[in-house]
């Protein structure tokens, strides 16, 4: 099970500490340092998304760390360049059904343009779902559009009922 990191302790879990694997990515928690290694431009590929200030980033990375195994951000940094490709996020959801049951959220999968088209999505994906299974999760599920529903599936996702939204 991954473990976000604290907001400035180092941490040895999973894939902290270890080399890039054979495509030269190295998938680990988001850390504060990824802030200068475009950890917003990433974000901006999924979503218009501003840049934060350093501190308004502490601050929410310091918000999610309290959440402890229960929010993870994942990212994969390039070895060759130390910027970062791919981000995506996991929650844990605390049910009282299904005997106080866990269910895992799937969040803000992107991966760099330029990096696109190499299995990196996928295995970011597959380490988030692992983290959420070895969490407890019954299940993993992700609202997405309906292009995406083939990257899912090669994910190990299946299509089920229909997602609503209320924006404000
Ligand atoms: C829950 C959410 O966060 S939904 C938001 C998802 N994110 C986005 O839409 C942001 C923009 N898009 C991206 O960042 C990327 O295109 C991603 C994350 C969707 C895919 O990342 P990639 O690294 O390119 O995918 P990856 O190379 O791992 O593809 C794995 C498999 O899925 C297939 N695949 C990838 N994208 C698609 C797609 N849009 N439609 C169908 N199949 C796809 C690939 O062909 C590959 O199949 P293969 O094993 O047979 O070759």
């Amino acid at each position: 099970m991954e473990r976000p990191r604290a907001p400035v302790a180092a941490e040895a879990g999973a894939g902290a500490g270890a080399g890039a694997e054979g495509d030269g990515y190295t998938i680990r928690p988001l850390e504060l340092t990824d802030l200068s290694k475009g950890f917003f431009d990433l974000l901006a590929q999924l979503s218009p998304s501003p840049p934060l200030s350093e501190e308004a980033f502490r601050a929410r990375f310091a918000e999610l760390a309290a959440l402890g195994a229960d929010h993870l951000v994942l990212v994969a940094e390039e070895a060759a360049t130390g910027r970062l490709a791919a981000a995506g996020a996991v929650l844990v959801e605390r049910k009282f059904i299904r005997r106080c049951g866990l269910v895992g959220h799937l969040e803000d999968v992107v991966v760099d343009a330029g990096a696109r088209g190499r299995g990196l999505g996928e295995r970011l994906v597959r380490r988030l779902v692992e983290h959420a299974r070895g969490r407890g999760c019954y299940k993993v599920i992700l609202n997405c559009t309906s292009e995406l529903k083939g990257f899912y599936a090669k994910c190990g996702f299946v299509e089920k009922n229909v997602q609503m939204g209320l924006y404000f």
